[in-house]
């Protein structure tokens, strides 16, 4: 039986990615260097898979900055503004794609998120007619490679399918014109593959959405070209995230060689996946899931494995995980902090390409002894400590719909804030964070390895926090922050001063590109000890006279960026994480904060992607929202924030959340999204980013007076607040001064002129 995975993590067991790509993206190195960074890790990472045992090695999943960035490149796909011919594409080239680049003012390719994860990738453009150039040869390097080994490569490639549908938007043509010359590329592959390799992975993750009959008839017809090519390995086709569902049917008409199924999110699929299953296809059960950090019940796995080679023969079975690992940490053995009993009860990638190994092994004696190991494990994880706190699950019990209720209407709100804030027409303000720089983070690396005593690292913080308020006021923004270099990320910070959650010392995530985030791993039940923010906020409130608005990080977000406990359901653990914030905010409002702004910058990531599931979600996702953020009197004002959110469909929704202002990231779309909160008639307010903080470019004023002109098509202007798209921390302070001073300058002058032109 093959095993095998959908692909490995990339950064490192240390972020050597990381730190390679930073070296290259300042100048310190070559691409040579960063070449042979990048050979190296993959031969890490195939290494890894054999030592698993592993009997299919994955090649093709490795990317210096992001994998569809990769499969644009490999196809020669290049936006002419970035002035590449033919040949393949340097990597200067490749990071200018990716970043954009400042000194001759080229704007970035656009980045979004990658289904409901929190990875982002390049979005495609593919609005000028493509000029197909294939540049296959890393591709073929790769397998050759692991072919040296005396192992069995199987290159990943991301479908056609999926390319063109999560493009830039294209219109039918455009799409039908991009889709069929893409199938002759990918011919034109399978033909430089010939028999090189058993199997090509092709992934097609557009397969967890929704699809018009549209969308899969062309699928289809695209899928049996490839599959009828004559030929190149055989095709496993890969979806991942959510069920087939009703794509089923598509997929089981485009004559696929083998089929993938993500067991963990999908497990509805598979009987009628058996019961369809055309007589000579392979499957693949994708049974260890590469979205979290617990160990797989083997018992259970093992009964499915059973049952299908049962039906099908094993001769067509496949075992693997779920989904790629790249959403996974990299090795367990790593942290030696961690509770015992709670390790017994994980696997990080590593350990899940054991895990998968196993699960291909016939039944032995020694299988049995590793099955009755883990059984022994997960029971252990089970039985830790501190699981259930009995205080907090009687709390939740008593929650009431008032206590998800603000006292008063919001317009009622608005005059009672507006009478103690004292604020102008369109008022400015940032995100929350300023730059993390090197000497903040240095200083936070050595407090952490007992370099440095509380009392100085507090000292340094207090200083950064005075001069980030300094800037501020210089700047002349209205309403301050106190710029979060407290806080190695918005999610662990609060996690850290949480009961229930634990911490790896180098569970790396990558996020996008250069930056990764740690997780934390929620694995009891939360409550919230003491105050996590007050401190600090008060000391920023001594430095100014200007109003300071608090910053939190809401409850979704804490879950969505955690790694989660499986034995109770997500709504419930969310709940709890609610009634912590709300803690918070009530110990805000009573030490005098009259802003707080509870940021849910992954309530939209969150939702699930098939719409069947998703009320369920959108409305426990609000109440958390709700119960974090009611319990405050209506002087009080409620600030949330949302990044790289497609709000169309969800606008009622977020109108339910009733947050007095919500920030949102608009630039790069010039405004496109306030469409939906114009139609709807969104009533409370609004501040659309007008400064796209995730490029180093800085805008000019004229850019931005356009960018709150538009807005004021949409927002009257005592709706309207004036913001960047997102928090400033990944800037550096030459790039965020001048592009903040543009911004206040913006909005004064349209201030102006509306004083000018009072709207009737
Ligand atoms: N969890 C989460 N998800 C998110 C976001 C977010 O902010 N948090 N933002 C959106 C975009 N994603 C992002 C993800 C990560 C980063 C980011 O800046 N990550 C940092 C790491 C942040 C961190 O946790 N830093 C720690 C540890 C830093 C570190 O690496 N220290 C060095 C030493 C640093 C030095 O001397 O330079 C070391 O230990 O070796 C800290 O500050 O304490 C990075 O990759 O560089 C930014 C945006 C969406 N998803
Ligand atoms: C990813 S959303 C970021 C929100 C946070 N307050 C910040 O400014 O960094
Ligand atoms: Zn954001």
């Amino acid at each position: 039986m093959f095993s095998h995975i959908l692909g490995f993590p990339r950064i490192g067991r240390n972020r050597e990615l990381k730190q390679a790509v930073e070296r290259f993206q300042r100048g310190k190195s070559d691409p040579a260097a960063l070449r042979q960074v990048a050979d190296d890790l993959k031969q890490q990472h195939w290494q890894d898979q054999i030592h698993a045992g592993l009997s299919l090695i994955t090649t093709g999943d490795f990317a210096l900055y992001d994998h569809v960035l990769d499969t644009l490149c490999l196809l020669g796909l290049v936006p002419k503004r970035f002035d590449h011919h033919k040949g393949p594409v340097p990597p200067a080239t490749y990071f200018r794609m990716a970043r954009g680049d400042r000194a001759r003012n080229i704007p970035a390719m656009e980045m979004t998120k990658w289904f409901d994860t929190n990875y982002h990738y390049i979005v495609p453009e593919l609005g000028e007619p493509p000029r197909l150039d294939l540049h296959l040869e890393p591709m073929l390097a790769d397998i050759n490679a692991v072919k040296a080994l005396g192992h069995t490569p199987k290159p990943v490639l991301l479908g056609p399918v999926s390319l063109v549908h999560l493009a830039k938007k294209l219109s039918p043509q455009q799409r039908q014109n991009r889709l069929d010359a893409l199938t002759e590329a990918y011919l034109a592959i399978l033909k430089a593959l010939g028999d090189l390799v058993p199997w090509l992975q092709l992934d097609e993750p557009v397969l967890a959405l929704d699809l018009d009959e549209a969308t899969r008839e062309t699928a289809r017809a695209v899928w049996r070209r490839l599959n009828q090519a004559g030929t190149g390995p055989n095709l496993l086709l890969a979806g991942y995230f959510a069920p087939y569902a009703d794509n089923r049917k598509t997929l089981l008409q485009a004559d696929f060689a083998g089929i993938h199924l993500d067991l963990v999110r999908g497990r509805d699929d598979l009987d009628p996946m058996l019961a369809a299953l055309p007589r000579e296809t392979t499957l693949s059960l994708g049974l260890v899931n590469g979205r979290n950090i617990w160990k797989t019940d083997l018992n259970d796995a093992f009964q499915v494995v059973d049952n299908v080679v049962a039906r099908v023969g094993e001769q067509r079975v496949m075992v693997a995980s779920s989904c790629s690992l790249l959403h996974a940490p990299i090795d367990l053995t790593a942290e030696t902090e961690l509770d015992k009993d709670l390790v017994a009860g994980m696997a990080f990638a590593v350990q899940k390409c054991a895990e998968v190994a196993l699960l291909a092994h016939p039944a032995s004696p020694e299988r049995d002894r590793m099955v009755a190991k883990n059984q022994e494990d997960l029971t252990r994880r089970r039985k830790a400590g501190q699981v259930v706190n009995p205080e907090i699950r009687r709390r939740l019990e008593q929650v009431t719909e008032t206590d998800l209720t603000r006292h008063s209407p919001f317009p009622k709100r608005k005059r009672a804030q507006a009478a103690g804030l004292n604020l102008p027409l369109l008022p400015t303000t940032t995100i929350g964070s300023f730059p993390q720089t090197k000497k903040i983070r240095a200083k936070r690396r050595a407090f952490k390895a007992g370099k440095c005593s509380a009392g100085e690292y507090r000292a340094f913080l207090e200083e950064e926090i005075r001069a980030t308020i300094q800037r501020q006021e210089e700047l002349g923004l209205d309403v301050l922050v106190h710029g979060e270099s407290e806080r190695n990320d918005m999610v662990e910070y609060f996690g850290e001063q949480l009961d229930g959650f634990c911490f790896t010392q180098n569970g790396w995530v990558q996020s996008y590109g250069n930056r990764c985030v740690k997780p934390p791993i929620i694995f009891g039940d939360v409550a919230r000890p003491n105050p996590m923010t007050v401190g600090w906020m008060n000391f920023a409130r001594s430095c100014t006279n200007k109003p300071i608005k608090a910053m939190l990080t809401g409850p979704v977000t804490l879950l969505c960026w955690s790694f989660v406990r499986e034995d109770l359901p997500r709504e419930t653990v969310c709940r709890q994480l609610a009634l912590a914030v709300r803690d918070e905010v009530a110990d805000l409002e009573r030490a005098g904060f009259p802003m707080i702004q509870i940021d849910e910058a992954a309530l939209r990531e969150g939702m699930p992607l098939r719409r069947v599931d998703q009320n369920i979600y959108l409305a426990w996702a609000v109440d958390a929202f709700r119960l974090a953020s009611a319990g405050v009197a209506d002087q009080t004002q409620i600030h949330t924030h949302m990044c790289y959110s497609a709000f169309n469909e969800i606008i009622e929704w977020i109108a339910k959340l009733d947050a007095d202002v919500i920030s949102i990231e608009c630039s790069r779309g010039g405004m496109k999204l306030l469409n939906a909160f114009a139609d709807f008639a969104y009533p409370n307010d609004v501040g659309p980013g007008v400064y796209d903080i995730h490029s180093p470019r800085v805008p000019d004023l004229a850019e931005i007076v356009r960018l709150l002109q538009a807005a004021l098509q949409h927002i009257p202007a005592e709706q309207l607040w004036v913001n960047p798209d997102c928090g400033l921390k990944t800037r550096n302070w030459d790039e965020c001064t001048p592009a903040l001073e543009q911004m206040v300058q913006a909005a004064r002058q349209v201030r102006l002129h509306l004083s000018a032109h009072p709207v009737a």
